[in-house]
């Protein structure tokens, strides 16, 4: 492709364009390099790099100088998204962007197989990565940058996924990551507090899901709102501001509505009304606020076109996504359970929702990541001591920062807990504590399958490692 055709200007000389990046390092003969300003460094700064490695163009903001014919854009990351999504041009006929601080895995998971069981070839995107049953991909991002987005849609597209359920991180809204995705259908499941180490206020974090809504939605799309998440009224009030149709889920919800949500050992028995029908569903799920994202999923498989009599029907085949509520193990008539809570609004709800499927105590293992949101750890410990009846702090991806310093920012949130920085010694303790209809919650990891100590990613994954700690108390206890 013409540098010409990428930009969409007349520019001259006009050279064939190969490939495009952000980063210098991974430019190779022929690729345009986009010179970003980042948090840590200028892009502008590694344009002799892109240079010696072969550069054909330069992307920048205006002024920025390079031997090279230059495409001056005052906003380089949204025309860097423009750029991707011409170059990668397919994208599966319908798109749904999904954003929120807890509960956008699980919607993307649930749409994605509402989909899928209702004969569609669907797929989603987002910190589980890339995942239809035609392709696959694991992504580094929950929403990667715009190369790898547009590369990843087309070629799901190419494979025949024509329903996509993706999420939308806030880092990546405010950044234009998914600025050129079609997006049919936008979804909102809550926001609370996260994140505040990189947007400057909560305003700010709520205006970076809010365009997702007042920006990427194109003007013949449906927003589909959770109705019972904190800010859900602000996304309806951008909604009806462009006279966008909406689909309201939940307890507060117009329009797939929750009548009642009994949770029981092995799922949730639910109400809802739709369309002036009341059906009953009984999905495996755990956590009464899967209601919420179950609800919100269907919401948008409706908004997306399918008849809500047929999605109503396939609630019961609704399947967790790992790491999410998970139950691993059974330890003398204790469950062990690997939760993503990450959030002081996610420890809350996933404490207080795995009460009502256990019957004895809760114990609760909460850690917070290093290189994040610092203001959240207290409010995260106490969340949990509010809400479990034993606390163990452990480390969870320290990242830079010291471990023992961001355990004790949790600790002023919950005092009385035990403080076990060495994770897999906090889980077979949490496990020895477990007696008959006791419940262990293994919070902030879910699916990861590493620990994350400086620059080194050292292999640990919560459910394996609970499985043996449980068979080793097993064994001990003959
Ligand atoms: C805060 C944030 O989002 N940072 C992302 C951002 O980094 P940055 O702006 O700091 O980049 P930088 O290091 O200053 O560099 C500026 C530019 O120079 C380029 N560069 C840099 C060095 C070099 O040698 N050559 C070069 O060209 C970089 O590629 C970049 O384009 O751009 C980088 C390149 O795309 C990303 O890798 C990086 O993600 C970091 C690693 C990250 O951790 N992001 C997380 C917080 C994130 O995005 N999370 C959300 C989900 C959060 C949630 O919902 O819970 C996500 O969508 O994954
Ligand atoms: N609707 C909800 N309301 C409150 N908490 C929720 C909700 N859904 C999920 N959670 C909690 O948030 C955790 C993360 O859920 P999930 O992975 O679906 O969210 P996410 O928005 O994709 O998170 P991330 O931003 O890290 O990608 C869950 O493990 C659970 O503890
Ligand atoms: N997408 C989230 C994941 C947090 C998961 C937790 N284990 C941590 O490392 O903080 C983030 O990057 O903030
Ligand atoms: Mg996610």
């Amino acid at each position: 492709m013409r540098l010409s055709e990428l930009a969409y200007e007349t520019i001259s000389p006009d050279p064939q364009i190969d490939g495009l990046t952000a980063d210098s390092r991974a430019v190779s003969r022929g690729f345009l390099f986009a010179a970003l300003e980042g948090v840590k460094s200028d892009g502008a700064d590694f344009i002799p790099q892109a240079e010696e490695n072969g550069a054909a163009a330069i992307l920048a903001r205006p002024g920025v100088r390079s031997t090279l014919p230059v495409i001056e854009d005052p906003e380089p990351r949204r025309r860097l998204a423009q750029m991707a999504a011409r170059f990668y041009p397919r994208q599966p006929e319908v798109v749904a962007g999904i954003t929120g601080t807890n509960g956008k895995t699980s919607t993307a998971r649930f749409a994605a197989q509402l989909w899928t069981l209702l004969g569609y070839e669907a797929g989603s995107m987002g910190t589980l990565g890339a995942q239809s049953r035609v392709y696959e991909r694991p992504l580094a991002h929950t929403t990667p940058e715009p190369v790898t987005l547009h590369e990843t849609l087309d070629a799901m597209a190419r494979a025949g996924v024509t329903h996509l359920a993706m999420e939308a991180s806030s880092h990546a809204l405010a950044q234009h990551r998914p600025d050129a995705v079609n997006f049919r259908v936008a979804a909102f499941t809550n926001i609370t507090q996260d994140h505040l180490d990189y947007h400057a206020s909560f305003d700010d974090y709520f205006a970076a899901k809010g365009r997702l809504f007042s920006q990427l939605l194109t003007t013949s799309g449906t927003a589909a709102i959770n109705m019972d998440g904190e800010g859900a009224q602000g996304v309806v009030e951008i909604a009806r501001a462009r006279n966008l149709p909406t689909i309201q889920t939940g307890v507060k919800g117009r329009d797939v509505k929750l009548l009642s949500c009994k949770p029981h050992l092995g799922g949730l028995a639910l109400e809802i009304e739709c369309n002036g029908y009341v059906y009953r569903a009984d999905p495996p799920l755990i956590g009464a606020f899967q209601a919420e994202n179950a609800l919100l999923a269907a919401g948008i498989v409706i908004a997306a076109g399918a008849k809500p009599y047929d999605v109503m029907l396939q609630l019961d085949n609704l399947e967790g996504a790992p790491g999410r509520m998970e139950y691993i193990t059974e330890v003398w008539g204790g469950g062990v359970y690997v939760d993503y809570a990450h959030t002081p609004d996610a420890v809350a709800t996933a404490l207080a929702a795995i009460r009502a499927h256990a019957p004895g105590k809760v114990i609760a293992i909460i850690g917070a990541g290093g290189d994040r949101d610092r203001t959240k750890r207290p409010l995260m410990g106490e969340a949990a001591a509010k809400y479990a009846d034993t606390v163990i702090v452990a480390d969870d991806n320290p990242r830079t920062e010291d471990p023992a310093a961001i355990r004790a920012e949790l600790m002023k949130g919950c005092p009385d807990a035990k403080n076990i920085g060495d994770r897999a010694e906090a889980i077979a303790t949490g496990v020895a504590m477990l007696s008959e209809g006791d419940v262990l919650l293994i919070l902030g990891k879910g699916h990861e399958a590493g620990q994350q100590v400086g620059d080194e990613i050292f292999p640990f994954d919560d459910a394996s490692v609970a499985r043996d700690a449980a068979s080793d108390r097993m064994k001990e206890l003959g």
